[in-house]
């Protein structure tokens, strides 16, 4: 059966808050099949942060950037190419299209192909099982559900209270991904990976770029020789990047509230605790995220979330309930798209197990976190999955470890003139398997996978060596990280 938008009802089987993509799949997965009606309350357009302001158009404007890189390390085409820069407006206009021109019609289809109905306002808790939405005009329906809650209201740029910030408008991660106007000088606040992503862009599309970092090093989740990576990266492309540096105070006379993506007023003043002063035409503040926690009546159903986030258990159930689940960025568990898909993927299968009787604790039930994946799409680009050699350590764990440069591999050689990159695995010595791999270097996010699957699949170290890496590409990386820990188990 076929969901439909605004339905006369007003009792399902399952209600989601929060349509972003852990709300979308949970929806999914929880009525998929089940034979469970389920309905998905939204406030905004139906997709969330990623398809329109985060994942989907923060990528479209940085592969050109690493394109261009690439072409012009690589002889015929820097040829084509010199003395050229992005074609701002086809950017844009690409980064329009990959954001479905910021309407949900895309993921309207979706929701009714899969039998999900949908209610458009905003969702609240009212006590157990039950959510009241408030619709534009501002009328308030209240939905009763037969099984469970799952929210799924995601997070929003934090913008923290430095003394002029918060009235100077600065930019956060939805204006700089759906930006208008190109800023000719721009001040990034942030090390993370907004900060790192959004200034590369802003770089490459003609603004002179300050980035400021409180912290000694970008990156800061990341090994220490791709924080280094990127840092230097930064820096080559011409990016001022200012470490262990606090924003004191913000000066903006003419600030103006002028639309998303649009410069935000006048000229700004960004004063540093060192005494500097920074002009820019605009601010972008990505210093990460608060839980959409606020006005979403916890506390009519005695939740509490002190830390912004809500506490869950393994099949995504908020502690202390047994039939309200959270997923995505609302857990604070980690904050990517793939992450939020899978949690809402095993709460939407542990509510379908429940409703039939069953505990919803098995193997595909259960969230895991060790072999966490993530990709900074920087130019060039990292990649990380697992534990670092520092948490690894930290946790007991009787490390090994083998870092390779991966200019030496010819397809990565071949693939441009002067290739930089570095990967590092580590090693649990004790099983012989792996528990952490970096990838630092163009042409090696695809390569993330398979050491997550290597990791996740716990497939020893010598069973490694029997996957033989295609030559000429720069997945032979796998093999001379093998054979620098051959090597070195070799010496006495
Ligand atoms: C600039 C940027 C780039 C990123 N790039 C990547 C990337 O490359 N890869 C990656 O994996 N992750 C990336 N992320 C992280 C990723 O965007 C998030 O992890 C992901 O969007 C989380 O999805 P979600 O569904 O949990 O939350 P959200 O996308 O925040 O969705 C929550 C939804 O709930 C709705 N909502 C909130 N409150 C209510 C309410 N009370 N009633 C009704 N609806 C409500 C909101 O309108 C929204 O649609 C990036 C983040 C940023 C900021
Ligand atoms: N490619 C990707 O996978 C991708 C891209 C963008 C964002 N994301 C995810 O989105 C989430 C948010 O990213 P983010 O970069 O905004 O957050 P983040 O938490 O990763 O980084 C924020 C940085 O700001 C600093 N900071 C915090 N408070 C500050 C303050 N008051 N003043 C100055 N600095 C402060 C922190 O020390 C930290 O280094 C992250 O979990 C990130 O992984 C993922």
């Amino acid at each position: 059966m076929s969901g439909s938008e605004g339905p006369n009802r007003d009792r399902w089987d399952v209600i989601v808050v929060g349509g972003g993509q852990a709300g979308e799949t949970a929806a999914q997965y929880a009525s998929q099949f089940s034979g469970l009606s389920t309905v998905l309350v939204e406030e905004d357009l139906i997709g969330g942060e990623c398809e329109y302001w985060a994942c989907r158009p923060s990528k479209a404007l940085l592969l050109p950037v690493e394109a261009q890189s690439q072409g012009r390390d690589l002889p015929g085409v820097r040829e084509m190419i010199a003395g050229r820069s992005l074609d701002v407006p086809a950017v844009l206009r690409r980064r329009d299209d990959i954001a479905f021109h910021y309407g949900d019609s895309q993921e309207v289809d979706f929701l009714k192909a899969n039998g999900i109905d949908l209610v458009r306002g905003r969702g609240r808790l009212a006590g157990e099982r039950t959510v009241a939405v408030t619709g534009s005009d501002g009328d308030v329906r209240t939905l009763t559900a037969e099984h469970a809650v799952v929210l799924a209201t995601g997070s929003s740029a934090y913008v923290p209270p430095t003394d002029g910030l918060a009235d100077a408008f600065p930019w956060t991660s939805r204006d700089v991904t759906a930006l208008r106007e190109v800023p000719r000088w721009v001040v990034v606040i942030g090390g993370g990976a907004v900060a790192c992503e959004s200034v590369t862009w802003l770089r490459a599309l003609g603004a002179e770029a300050t980035l400021v970092h409180r912290g000694p090093t970008l990156l800061k989740t990341m090994e220490p020789f791709a924080r280094d990576f990127a840092a230097r990266h930064l820096a080559e492309a011409g990016i001022t990047v200012l470490l262990d540096t606090n924003v004191t105070r913000v000066k903006r006379p003419d600030a103006e509230n002028s639309g998303v993506g649009r410069l935000h007023g006048g000229p700004v003043t960004v004063t540093l605790d060192n005494g500097d002063q920074v002009e820019a035409d605009e601010l972008v503040v990505a210093v990460g995220r608060r839980g959409g926690t606020d006005d979403i009546g916890l506390e009519t159903v005695g939740v509490a979330a002190p830390h912004g986030y809500l506490d869950v258990d393994d099949q995504l159930t908020v502690v202390g309930t047994d039939w309200l689940y959270a997923t995505g960025d609302l857990t604070g568990r980690a904050l990517l798209t793939h992450m939020a898909k899978y949690q809402a993927r095993i709460a939407g299968d542990a509510i379908t197990a429940r409703a039939a009787g069953g505990s919803g604790t098995g193997a595909l039930t259960t969230a895991e976190y060790d072999a966490v994946p993530q990709v900074v799409f920087l130019d060039p680009p990292m990649s990380q999955v697992g534990l670092t050699e520092a948490d690894a350590r930290s946790r007991g764990i009787d490390v090994e470890t083998a870092e390779f440069d991966i200019a030496a591999v010819s397809g990565a050689a071949i693939s441009r003139e002067h290739y930089d990159g570095r990967a590092k695995l580590i090693v649990n010595r004790a099983t012989d398997t792996l528990v952490g791999a970096t990838f630092a270097g163009s042409g090696t996010t695809e390569l993330l996978h398979s050491a997550t699957i290597a990791i996740v699949g716990q497939v020893p170290v010598s069973r490694l060596w029997h996957a033989v890496p295609s030559f000429p590409t720069v997945s032979e990386i796998w093999l001379k990280l093998l054979e620098t820990l051959r090597q070195r188990r070799r010496q006495p």
